[in-house]
């Protein structure tokens, strides 16, 4: 299985074009303000400008207003939403008509209290990150999930219904293949953890990250070729 990878938190175009040279699906543009990643709709349109077919230019909000929201995804060329605050599923009426990636904090009663938007037809994926830090950042935290966690629950029957997971939190080129084989993710995310400083992502990282995955990948096909 080729386990999809999005680079988050994307903020100049030389960055994106060597993650998706890396082999990246997606690149993540940050208009939460706080956010040392924050980029206007104008930077983010030179970069989704910049970007080949195929790979998917994601805006990440977290209690934005919906029309602030339809307007920066117009004016940056948005293909993808990511909502990390405290959005109910009534914001999708209000949005414009883009497959929606909904972060949401892993805690073991996350499921019972996120329900609607796991059942909603209008999202495509689910971030599963960790839960806001202590200064209340919604994300690019740094901080891993429980896995193991995580992983227990996805086994349970009512799972598979979920739209695909995708895991987000702490990852790094070390551990990435780690959460690959205790999660078997539809896709990873990284942002921090591909930064020489933070808020600078460093190309090297970014590379080493893709190719971690890919490795990961041979070896789950290796040992899934072997088990048959
Ligand atoms: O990257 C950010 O600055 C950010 C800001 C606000 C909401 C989400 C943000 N990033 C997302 O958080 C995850 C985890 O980040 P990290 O890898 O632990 O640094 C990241 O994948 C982004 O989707």
């Amino acid at each position: 299985m080729r386990t999809r990878i999005k680079i988050c938190g994307v903020t100049r175009t030389e960055h994106a074009l060597a993650a998706v040279a890396a082999g990246a699906d997606a690149i993540g543009l940050v208009f939460v303000e706080r956010s040392p990643r924050h980029v206007t709709p104008e930077q983010a349109r030179a970069i989704t400008d910049a970007l080949p077919a195929f790979v998917d230019a994601v805006g990440l909000f977290a209690n934005h207003d919906p029309a602030l929201i339809t307007r920066t995804a117009h004016d940056a060329n948005l293909r993808t939403l990511q909502l990390h605050g405290d959005e109910t599923v009534a914001i999708l009426d209000q949005l414009p008509p883009l497959p929606v990636t909904r972060a949401l904090p892993f805690t073991d009663d996350a499921p019972t209290r996120h329900a609607d938007w796991l059942t909603h037809p209008r999202t495509k994926a689910i971030l599963w990150d960790s839960p806001p830090d202590s200064d209340g950042n919604f994300g690019g935290t740094g901080h891993t999930l429980p896995w193991h966690a995580l992983r227990q629950r996805l086994d349970l029957p009512d799972a598979e219904q979920w739209p695909p997971p995708v895991v987000a939190g702490g990852l790094t080129p070390a551990n990435v293949a780690d959460a690959i084989r205790t999660l078997r993710p539809y896709a990873v995310d990284v942002s921090s953890g591909v930064e020489s400083s933070r808020g600078n992502k460093d190309i090297a990282r970014i590379t080493a990250f893709c190719n971690a995955v890919r490795n990961a990948d041979r070896n789950a096909d290796r040992n899934a070729d072997r088990d048959r």
